[in-house]
């Protein structure tokens, strides 16, 4: 009905621009499959990204310099086509540098600067702090005062709490523990306590429980980056985890899960495709040999059904 009549089938307003962040010379570079690759890379037009031509548009353009690159896009719009900031009347948009995790580096720290330094002119001019330029974007961020205290780091587990996933949070809060030097981990851990365990949040468990689990799962993470917890002070005490304690709660928690009678008869009832997906996997999972599958098939056609199968006879 929607299509018969004409009307809009999906919109975003305010409209968000995301806006291209790479290092210098380190841009993504689209080409064809019969394209010469000498030629793809010798071209100019290659090298230009949303970022390299808001560093041109700026040393063109005075007044564009008032703008952080996330504003950008309220006075500009991307001419993809020619890949060109083109002057608009002010608009309602929000523009977004895309992501990146502290654990990248200089692309993390470039994002910082972008974030906080209106109408840089090149990638040079974005570390000059006076006279001065830093030879990293952390070192020049440093200059900046913007790594002195913790805001770039809060500001970072900030926005990835807005989508992110606990475990992926708490991956990321072990990252800047071990490669951002917060000033006070505590302090940070303590504001994201929250988003960090929701998974371990249950009816029944009780806070302490969540806060061991919480570290015990940070301590692992830490662990295989090569870190001790204890270095961190996160709580007044030591801790220590017993890994065979961990590895049997990993293998509890596991059995606990209640599997569904009907997920145990599924296999019986497969059609042919589902039958062939179903034992090549398992034969793999059997023999403990890694593999990867892809299965796809039009909605409604038995995907899940599989996985809920496989899952309960794994
Ligand atoms: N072999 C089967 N025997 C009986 N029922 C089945 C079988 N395969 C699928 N079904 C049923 O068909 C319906 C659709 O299956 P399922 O949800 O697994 O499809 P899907 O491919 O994952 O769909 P989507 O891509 O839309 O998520 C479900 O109700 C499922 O129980």
């Amino acid at each position: 009905m929607w299509r018969i009549y004409g009307f809009i089938l999906n919109e975003m307003y305010p409209l968000v621009y995301s806006l291209h962040l790479h290092l210098e010379d380190q841009y993504l570079v689209a080409f064809h499959a019969h394209d010469d690759l000498n030629n793809v890379l010798r071209s100019d037009f290659t090298a230009k990204s949303m970022l390299t031509e808001f560093f041109l548009t700026n040393q063109a353009k005075e007044n564009a310099r008032r703008l952080l690159y996330k504003e950008f896009p309220e006075a500009f719009v991307w001419n993809q086509q020619h890949k060109i900031w083109t002057p608009i009347k002010k608009k309602t948009v929000i523009g977004s540098i895309v992501t990146a995790s502290p654990f990248e580096g200089e692309r993390y720290y470039l994002r910082i600067l972008l974030n906080h330094i209106k109408g840089p002119l090149s990638f040079d001019h974005i570390k000059t702090v006076g006279n001065v330029t830093a030879p990293t974007f952390r070192e020049a961020a440093t200059l900046h005062g913007l790594l002195q205290r913790d805001t770039s780091l809060q500001d970072c587990m900030q926005e990835a709490s807005l989508y992110q996933i606990p475990h992926s949070l708490r991956r990321l809060f072990a990252t800047i523990l071990v490669y951002c030097n917060p000033t006070n981990p505590r302090e940070l851990w303590e504001y994201f306590e929250q988003d960090m365990s929701s998974d371990f949040q249950t009816s029944v468990a009780t806070s302490a429980d969540i806060r061991t689990k919480f570290l015990r799962s940070i301590s692992s993470t830490l662990e295989s980056m090569g870190k001790d917890i204890n270095m961190f002070h996160l709580i007044d005490h030591d801790v220590s985890f017993d890994q065979n304690e961990t590895e049997s709660s990993e293998i509890n928690d596991e059995f606990a899960v209640l599997i569904p009678e009907e997920d145990l008869m599924a296999s019986m009832s497969f059609n042919p495709e589902q039958q062939h997906a179903y034992e090549s996997i398992l034969q793999k999972v059997l023999l403990n040999e890694s593999a990867a599958f892809f299965i796809d098939g039009p909605g409604g056609t038995g995907k899940i059904f599989l996985y809920k199968a496989l899952l309960a006879t794994v």
